[in-house]
């Protein structure tokens, strides 16, 4: 699996937001767009997952230009979990999840399976009844990464995975998504958790990618300074860690 952009720029609604990017993540990578607000991720995340379409450039998966290919081919290549979640779905959670089958030929009993199994990795298996709407912010991030997983795709994107979630479970959903070993292109905030998680990170400034490479290479004071307008000073500091369950 490959994810490939080149030269692609990209307009909503007329106005162009992002501009020439290129970006690659290969097969296994756990990879991570940073950027400040407004400068274009999750339209760049957009144009991947085909709600918007390029107005130049190529975006090809596995070397197949993902804006011509069917929509059931697209969907079994990658899975997304967006960053606006639909609100006021009268849905219960295992229906959410078992949408992440559509694109695939119905096995009623190997879908079942399969949904409970990515539920459990969310630790959400006793909510699989409850009614979507009524879940928390963090719960339903967690419902759809499920249902991205039910996908059983090789290729995630993930926009701000993370942003409702407490400190605990941020955790658990990096850590559990890097050791799916899918590829995977993450829109992340949080400049420490990227340079963490990450095998390699681009950063996005204006519209377009100003950098990309190994997080600690990238992320030097002088480019976090040109992009963000903030200091980066190296302090000791609280740092968070995962328990282990047995502990
Ligand atoms: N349909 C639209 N029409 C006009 N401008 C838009 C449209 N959609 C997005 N934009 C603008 O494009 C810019 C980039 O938006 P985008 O959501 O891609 O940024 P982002 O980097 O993901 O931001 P954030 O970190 O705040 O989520 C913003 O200034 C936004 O207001």
């Amino acid at each position: 699996m490959k994810l490939d952009l080149r030269n692609v720029s990209v307009a909503a609604d007329g106005t162009p937001i992002v501009h020439e990017a290129d970006l690659l993540v290969a097969d296994g990578e756990f990879v991570t767009l940073v950027g400040p607000n407004g400068c274009g991720k999750s339209t760049l995340l957009r144009a991947i997952y085909r709600a918007l379409r390029p107005t130049a450039g190529l975006i090809t998966v596995d070397g197949d230009d993902v804006h011509r290919l069917p929509a059931r081919q697209a969907a079994q290549r990658t899975a997304v979990v967006a960053q606006e979640t639909p609100a006021d779905l009268d849905f219960t959670v295992s229906e959410i999840v078992r949408m992440g089958r559509t694109p695939y030929r119905a096995d009623a009993r190997a879908d079942e399976e399969l949904c409970a199994r990515a539920l459990d990795r969310v630790g959400l298996s006793g909510a699989a009844g409850r009614i979507f709407a009524t879940l928390s912010g963090g719960e339903k991030q967690r419902v759809l990464l499920a249902r991205a997983l039910a996908q059983q795709t090789r290729l995630l994107l993930l926009d701000e995975p993370t942003s409702h979630l407490d400190i605990r479970h941020q955790l658990e959903i990096l850590h559990l998504v890097r050791e799916l070993g899918i590829a995977t292109l993450a829109v992340l905030h949080d400049l420490n958790q990227a340079t963490a998680f990450s095998d390699r990170l681009y950063v996005m400034s204006a519209g377009r990618i100003v950098a990309g490479g190994p997080p600690e290479q990238v992320l030097t004071p002088d480019l976090i300074s040109q992009v963000y307008g903030v200091r980066a000073v190296h302090r000791t500091q609280l740092v968070f860690e995962r328990l282990k369950e047995e502990q």
